[in-house]
């Protein structure tokens, strides 16, 4: 469930009258998505001949002021040729405005779906936009800090506790230590950009083979770009409960991104680091939510555990999955 707040009709049709889109024809919510509420909006179009747009308004987790940086990372992407959608400015040039003391964003509506089991090919697509985007990215002038870095996941677990996170799965306090091992192990010196940090596969659309959108870069930040693709390596190459890796995957994943940009021999040999990294920044941000999350409550709440197998599996992997 992602529409947190109900938008009257009139007051959406007096929103989009800010735009150079057309009248409001229909609003429809997204069920998708966790953090924000999004709406499928259709209007008349420039010209009458129809045109969509994903509506978000803002509800938590999302700093207004790191709105710039976002929404502008959509235009720097997108003015390049990357798969990714543009930021809609209103008719004074702002890229977001407030409804109801809320910020809310009209963003370019791009067609595609959010595959469940990716293919090779779609995995190897998915790489090289990953890379193009990070070579893309490299020239956006604002700069947003990683909250959420190996630092901040050790710190996270640690607050958790062992008692609490035992609580969730009896396996799951083994991550305190090792995320304080991999921080301790942490390179500092590898390439960076700005990384979108959280490409699921529900944050990409596909249509077939092809990359249609990335979206969600709500997480983007400065990042080791071979950071970003072992965030999205450990999120593309298993099933969902992350109890088998995909080989194929993996690999198709990894060659895709090279198409683009080879990784440096440094970032080759830090992959099963990283990977392991990433792994334990999505155990750490699930198992918080889990225990900020009341029991009932509407939202799904993701099992950390999902990520500790991943971890489990690079850990004893070593760079098996990196080698050329
Ligand atoms: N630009 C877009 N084009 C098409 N669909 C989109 C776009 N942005 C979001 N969506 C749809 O909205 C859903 C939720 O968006 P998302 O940004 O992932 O929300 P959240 O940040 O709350 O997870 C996506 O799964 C997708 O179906
Ligand atoms: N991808 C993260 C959760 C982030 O949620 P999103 O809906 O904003 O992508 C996870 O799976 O833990």
């Amino acid at each position: 469930m992602a529409v947190y707040t109900h938008l009257a009709a009139e007051d959406l049709a007096v929103l989009i009258d800010h735009y150079d889109v057309g009248a409001l024809v229909s609003a429809k919510g997204i069920a998708e998505g966790i953090s924000n509420s999004n709406w499928l909006v259709e209007t008349t179009g420039r010209d009458g001949s129809g045109a969509r747009f994903i509506l978000t308004m803002y509800e938590r987790r999302i700093e207004t002021s790191d709105l710039p940086f976002f929404l502008g990372l959509l235009d720097h992407l997108s003015a390049r040729g990357c798969a990714v959608p543009r930021t809609i400015h209103d008719r004074e040039g702002a890229g977001w405005r407030e409804v109801e003391g809320k910020a809310v964003a009209l963003i370019e509506f791009l067609p595609g779906v959010s595959v469940g089991r990716p293919t090779p090919g779609q995995a190897h697509a998915v790489g090289a936009a990953l890379a193009e985007a990070h070579v893309a990215a490299r020239e956006f002038p604002l700069h947003r800090a990683n909250a959420l870095d190996p630092a901040a996941s050790a710190a996270s677990l640690a607050q958790c506790g062992a008692e609490q996170l035992a609580a969730i799965d009896p396996a799951l306090p083994a991550a305190i230590d090792l995320a304080a091992r991999v921080r301790g192990d942490w390179p500092g010196d590898l390439p960076r950009s700005v990384c979108h940090t959280d490409l699921f596969p529900d944050n990409v659309l596909m249509l077939g083979d092809r990359v249609g959108g990335m979206i969600d870069f709500y997480f983007a930040c400065d990042e080791a770009m071979a950071y970003d693709l072992a965030v999205t390596h450990a999120a593309w190459s298993f099933d969902k409960a992350g109890a088998r890796f995909r080989p194929d995957v993996g690999e198709a994943l990894v060659a895709g991104y090279e198409s683009v940009r080879p990784l440096e021999p440094a970032e080759r040999s830090a992959m099963p680091l990283l990977v392991q990294g990433a792994c334990l920044r999505f155990v750490a941000s699930r198992a918080e939510d889990w225990l900020d999350t009341p029991a009932g409550a509407l939202v799904t709440r993701k099992d950390p555990m999902d990520f500790m197998r991943r971890l489990h599996f690079y850990a004893g992997a070593g760079d098996g999955p990196f080698q050329q």
